[in-house]
């Protein structure tokens, strides 16, 4: 063996040490981020189980894949798009889905947490799940913006256990934030960033802190916007356009907080206003709460602060 490969291979080993094989992920909750991790996971050829509460949201779920995988295929195989539907059912073939989460994590590497934006919820759920789930699996959340040291902390894995924050939607969005607490080993983060990379993403490595990188900037802007809707100061129109238009983004801060569903940005406001309530940034807004209430969740009920 030369120098190099000898080097080469001595390091691959290194790293192959410090991290686990993956075959088969978890994924709790099929909603908008759920189904998106679940889709991008199968077609990185992992082997998926996607849970939800019941069989109707997991037929949707499905749905959601399908027609995200119909818009991919238009794509991938433009000259020839006779091979779309067969590479649909390879990849809806690796997605398996159930009501039950004991029984889905009993096998499996990996857990992905993408269920509603509460603490309390999400702590019940990982507390049950560490207790049927092997020791080697590691445990992950989706969330926005609650701390992922505190989750972990109702397991006895503290040290398999970290954030892996996918944006929406999940098939064109590059980015994957991996959190990293002061208890997450360097096996568990080194198998999370090579998952991102696996799947065509670009992982950044982030503290355990509230909003992490990119909501820690998103959230105070798309709650400013939202304020001055509030205030009158601009229409819902008019703060889009300019955003689009004069920032460059792609879709306005108004259209995007439909997109992310309004309920979503009530739990994160909500959430970080219980935890630094003297923080003007966080106090409750009435129009989200209004909103809310009237079942106006954005684009996925159909309406929000726009009809669709
Ligand atoms: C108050 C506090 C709140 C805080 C909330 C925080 C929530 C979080 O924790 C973090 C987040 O995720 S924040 C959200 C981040 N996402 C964004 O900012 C999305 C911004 N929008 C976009 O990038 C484009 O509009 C977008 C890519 C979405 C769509 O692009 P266009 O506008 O150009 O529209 P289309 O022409 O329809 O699409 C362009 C191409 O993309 C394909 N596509 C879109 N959606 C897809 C999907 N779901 N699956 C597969 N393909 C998809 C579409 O087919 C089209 O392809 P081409 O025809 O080839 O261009
Ligand atoms: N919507 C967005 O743009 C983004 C959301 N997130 C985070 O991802 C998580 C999920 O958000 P979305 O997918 O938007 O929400 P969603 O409301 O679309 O989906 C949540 C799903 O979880 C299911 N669920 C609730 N409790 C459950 C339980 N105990 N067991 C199994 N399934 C359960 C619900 O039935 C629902 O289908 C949240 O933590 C959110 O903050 C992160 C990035 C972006």
């Amino acid at each position: 063996m030369s120098f190099a490969t000898n080097v080469l291979s001595r390091g691959l080993a290194t790293t192959a040490w410090r991290m686990a094989a993956l075959n088969h992920i978890t994924v709790i909750g099929g909603g908008s981020m759920g189904s998106g991790i679940a889709q991008v996971s199968a077609q990185a050829g992992y082997k998926v189980t996607m849970v939800d509460q019941n069989d109707e949201i997991l037929n949707k779920s499905c749905a959601i894949i399908n027609k995200s995988l119909q818009r991919v295929v238009k794509k991938k195989f433009a000259d020839d798009p006779s091979k779309g539907e067969a590479y649909i059912s390879d990849i809806m073939s690796k997605i398996s889905t159930t009501t039950d989460s004991s029984k889905a994590v009993s096998n499996t590497d990996l857990v992905i947490e993408a269920i509603i934006e509460n603490m309390g919820i999400k702590k019940k759920l990982f507390s049950e799940l560490d207790k049927v789930a092997k020791e080697s699996t590691i445990f992950a959340s989706n969330t926005s913006s609650l701390s992922i040291s505190e989750m972990a902390k109702v397991t006895k894995r503290p040290e398999k256990f970290g954030g892996l924050h996918f944006f929406n939607p999940v098939p064109m969005m590059k980015l994957v934030e991996v959190v990293r607490t002061s208890n997450t080993n360097d096996n568990t983060f080194d198998t999370l960033f090579d998952y991102c990379k696996k799947l065509g993403k670009v992982p950044v490595n982030c503290k355990d802190t509230p909003g992490f990188i990119v909501n820690r900037l998103l959230v105070p802007y798309m709650m400013e916007a939202v304020r001055m809707v509030e205030r009158g100061d601009a229409s819902p129109k008019d703060i889009d356009t300019g955003m689009k238009l004069g920032a460059g983004y792609p879709m306005g801060p108004i259209e995007l907080a439909d997109y992310v569903g309004l309920d979503v940005c009530k739990f994160i406001l909500d959430g970080w206003h219980e935890e630094f309530p003297d923080h003007p940034l966080f106090v409750p807004s009435p129009l989200l709460n209004k909103f809310v209430d009237e079942g106006k969740l954005g684009r996925k009920t159909g309406e929000g602060f726009y009809k669709y």
